[in-house]
């Protein structure tokens, strides 16, 4: 899939996964709005492929948001037509697919912002988990509704969930399966940051981005690669994964300069490598 930028999508174009560039930021759009942006097969599988070849974008490439079109939802799960014909075996295969595109966001070496205006459910949620923030409106809620199906998480919700807002409180989530709204996100740990519309989210996304890209993108990779790597790990292995990491950073370019600039009284320039 070529990356097309903001001249080469409009209204006729038949992705469901729109990427478009503003300078170091890529802005990631999910294109379904008809259906609140439910999760298909091929949004999975566009999903995964966009998040890796963004990953050719970098250093240039300082952020990414990710958005659902359509000004309902984020995303609203993944589609249940599509589900209520599936057997066990492709079920699997599928969940499999969606964790791939969770992983293709989680190894992309900047940060990932789920900017959430709208209902993020089932898949919804789980996609927005395997981001680095999530960011929402007032307008938002969030919920693992699975066990109202018959079905548990997927896509990595019994994974992420309890990591962002503790065990406790990710199961009365996901036994119950009811939607919170923004102020409980936002008090559960689950939203970052909280915004009055979609407008004022998406620019305190690019603030936010904008923040990170002052520093080193290769310490800020390395970063993100330890954290993803080492949550929920044990102490010993995840205390191994951050000093391979921190010897990894007195490799970098970024180091030397960093440190000369900070000893020279002198603001960085750091190259990315
Ligand atoms: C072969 C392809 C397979 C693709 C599937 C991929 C599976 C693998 C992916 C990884 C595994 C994911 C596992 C995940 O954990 C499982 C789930 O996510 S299960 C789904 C969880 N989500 C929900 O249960 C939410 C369902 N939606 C609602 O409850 C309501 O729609 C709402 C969000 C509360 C909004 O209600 P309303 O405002 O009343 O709006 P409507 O209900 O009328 O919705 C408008 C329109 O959108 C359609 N729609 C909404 N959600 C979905 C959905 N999840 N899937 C498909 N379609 C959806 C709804 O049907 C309406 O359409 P219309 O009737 O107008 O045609």
């Amino acid at each position: 899939m070529t990356m097309p930028d903001a001249a080469t999508t409009g209204p006729d174009d038949d992705r469901s996964v729109r990427v478009e560039r503003d300078g170091g930021v890529a802005i990631v759009t999910i294109d379904r709005p008809a259906a609140l942006n439910a999760l298909s097969a091929s949004v999975l599988e566009e999903l995964e492929q966009v998040f890796l070849e963004l990953a050719d974008a970098t250093p240039a490439l300082r952020g990414v948001l990710l958005v659902g079109a359509g000004g309902r939802a984020f995303v609203a799960g993944a589609d249940i037509r599509a589900i209520s014909a599936l057997a066990p075996a492709e079920a699997t295969q599928l969940a499999r697919r969606g964790h791939r595109a969770a992983a293709a966001i989680e190894a992309l070496p900047v940060p990932v912002i789920a900017c959430v205006d709208g209902f993020a459910l089932g898949g919804g949620l789980e996609l927005a988990l395997a981001c680095d923030l999530i960011f929402a409106t007032d307008a938002s809620s969030f919920g693992q509704p699975e066990v109202k199906l018959g079905l548990i998480p997927g896509f990595g919700g019994t994974v992420r969930l309890p990591r962002a807002v503790g065990l406790a409180r990710a199961k009365e989530l996901i036994y119950s399966g009811r939607r919170i709204g923004i102020d409980e996100a936002v008090t559960a740990g689950l939203v970052a940051r909280r915004f009055a519309d979609r407008d004022a989210l998406l620019a305190g996304a690019r603030e936010t981005i904008a923040g990170i890209a002052v520093n080193s993108p290769t310490a800020v990779g390395l970063a993100k690669r330890v954290l993803v790597a080492a949550t929920g790990q044990p102490t010993d292995v995840a205390t191994e994964l951050e000093i391979a990491g921190f010897e990894d950073a007195f490799r970098t370019d970024d180091m030397r300069e960093g440190v000369a600039a900070f000893l020279e009284k002198r603001e960085p320039h750091f190259g990315g490598a």
